[in-house]
């Protein structure tokens, strides 16, 4: 896998809405995964979406993991979800501190739904849907917001 540049705060890709994966078995999605994978944890990061490294595709990745700065993160294996939508989203919500790893030294509290359904394909094809509290929902909430061309920034109430 290759490790990718990432596209900083200001590049047009991260202001548009990405494309529906339609191709998931070819190997370009396939290494595009991978390499996505090998990118986010080169850069130390918990999360990841494809239009950080030019390609305007809904794919993300989540990799929560314990960090210094979020010391309460679960431990889970990395989890690519491909053409993800939040399919319900509770209105309780919960602020904390969130980066980018296309917004450089820029940290801020953000409201996220402290809870949420989430319906995807994985990288096999299986569809699935699963329930997310907590910070692992904040991180969806921030890819899936990449995927829409929104930035962290952009939720700071
Ligand atoms: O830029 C990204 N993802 O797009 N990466 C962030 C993801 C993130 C999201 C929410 C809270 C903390 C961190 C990171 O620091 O790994
Ligand atoms: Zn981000």
């Amino acid at each position: 896998p290759n490790i990718l540049r990432i596209a900083q705060q200001g590049e047009p890709i991260l202001a548009q809405r990405a494309a529906n994966v339609t191709n998931l078995h070819d190997a370009t999605i396939q290494n595009l995964i991978d390499d996505m994978q090998a990118t986010l944890l080169a850069a130390n990061g918990v999360g990841i979406a494809a239009p950080q490294v030019f390609i305007s595709l809904r794919i993300i990745i989540i990799a929560s993991r314990p960090k210094p700065r979020y010391p309460d993160a679960p431990l889970m294996e990395p989890l690519a979800m491909i053409n993800p939508e939040i399919c319900w989203q509770s209105p309780d919500t919960c602020t904390g501190w969130e980066g980018c790893l296309s917004v450089p030294d820029a940290r801020a509290p953000v409201s996220r739904s402290n809870h949420l359904r989430v319906r995807y394909l994985t990288r096999k094809g299986e569809i699935i849907e699963t329930e997310y509290v907590g910070f692992v929902a904040r991180i969806i909430q921030h890819e899936c917001d990449h995927l829409d061309g929104v930035l962290f920034p952009e939720r700071v109430t």
